[in-house]
């Protein structure tokens, strides 16, 4: 993985936000079959602030997830800033990222079977963060490790167990007590519900906000449900082709979106007990583009149901689309509300008031 600096965007005036990504590209390999997977993303989080991440398969979420903490392969060349309290981890030296890395931001990761050693006891596993950065002795690391299993609502005795001895959610649960044993300050969960039933998901949903709020945590989720996201975070990022197009509070962003592509995807993810005529699920025709041949103008343009001709040559970036708000889309004014048609298309409707 290659890090390569480029001009810094003005610094805030307000307080420094937790994490403060700017304008970050993420490309795999290089010339002609390279890929771009994320390119040109803003972030902020601010302690105790859950911003969740939504967008299908292949639109750089976990690419972006992995370049927090510089955890890519070395095929991939980051550019931009992603400033962790201040301190910009794309320049880190290796020692000082190390120290980073657990301590100031976490990840739990999709599946927790493949994560999790299945030959070593889950205690051991949750102590080892804990040795490796030197915060306590093998016996209070132990200790640690049974603490953080209680937190989870695990009892301190499972810390024996070994992985293949627990239900998928209480190894997503480990998976969690591990991320919080060197009390990050930042948490990255990807799509951490990702093959659990409905009722474990929303177990394991409900501790990720309890744990968050209780340690004024932030949190980063990534998931393609936007109606999950829209339950646990309180801003939203949707993404599409690598990059942001639509972003807001969480439940505007879900029940009202500005962008096409955002309002297409809250309508493939009702709500449970919601499947009422303004979010009967309804599918997105076509795929997301491949990222190494991207469409001209707007990468949505070919799926958008309410693409102008300008779509596809004229690219979009984000606009303001109301208050906090912000959507990528050529239809989208400050007043504007872009609604799923009757027919799964879009309408617009401009305010005049
Ligand atoms: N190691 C890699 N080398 C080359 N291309 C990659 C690599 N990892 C991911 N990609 C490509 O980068 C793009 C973004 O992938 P990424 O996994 O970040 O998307 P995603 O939104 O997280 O999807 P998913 O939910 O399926 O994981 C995809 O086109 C993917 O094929």
């Amino acid at each position: 993985m290659t890090a390569v600096k480029t001009e810094s965007a003005p610094k805030p005036e307000t307080g420094q936000p937790l994490l403060d990504v700017r304008n970050l590209h993420v490309t795999y390999g290089s010339g002609a079959s390279s890929v771009p997977a994320v390119r040109g993303v803003d972030l902020r989080v601010e302690a105790g602030q859950k911003l969740g991440i939504a967008g299908e398969s292949g639109c750089g979420k976990s690419t972006l997830a992995l370049a927090l903490l510089r955890l890519l392969p070395a095929s991939a060349t980051l550019s931009g800033e992603i400033l962790l309290d201040g301190e910009d981890i794309l320049t880190m030296k290796w020692g000082r990222l190390r120290a980073v890395r657990w301590a100031g931001a976490s990840i739990v990761f999709q599946g927790a079977m493949h994560s999790l050693n299945a030959v070593h006891r889950i205690g051991d596993q949750i102590a080892e963060p804990i040795l490796l950065h030197g915060r306590a002795t093998p016996a209070a690391a132990h200790r640690r490790a049974g603490e953080l299993l209680e937190q989870v609502g695990l009892p301190a005795a499972r810390a024996d167990a070994y992985p293949h001895e627990l239900s998928g959610g209480q190894r997503q649960r480990v998976m969690i007590a591990m991320a919080l044993a060197c009390d990050p300050r930042l948490i990255i969960a990807d799509e951490p519900t990702t093959a659990l039933d409905v009722m474990i998901q929303a177990q394991i949903l409900r501790l990720i906000e309890q744990l968050v709020s209780d340690q004024d945590l932030g949190l980063i989720m990534i998931s393609h449900d936007l109606a999950v996201l829209s339950d646990t975070c309180d801003r939203l990022s949707v993404m599409y082709a690598g990059r942001v197009v639509e972003e807001g509070p969480a439940k505007q962003v879900y029940e009202n979106a500005r962008h096409p592509y955002g309002s297409a995807l809250s309508a493939a993810f009702p709500r449970i007990g919601d499947l009422s005529s303004r979010h009967a699920p309804r599918g997105l025709p076509g795929d997301p583009p491949d990222p190494s041949a991207l469409p001209s103008g707007c990468t949505f343009h070919p799926r958008c149901p309410a693409a102008l001709d300008s779509c596809a040559t004229e690219d979009q970036e984000l606009r303001p689309a109301g208050p906090s708000r912000r959507a990528a889309c050529v239809l989208v004014e400050p007043e504007a509300t872009v609604t799923p048609g009757p027919h799964g298309g879009t309408e617009e409707a401009r305010s005049t008031s």
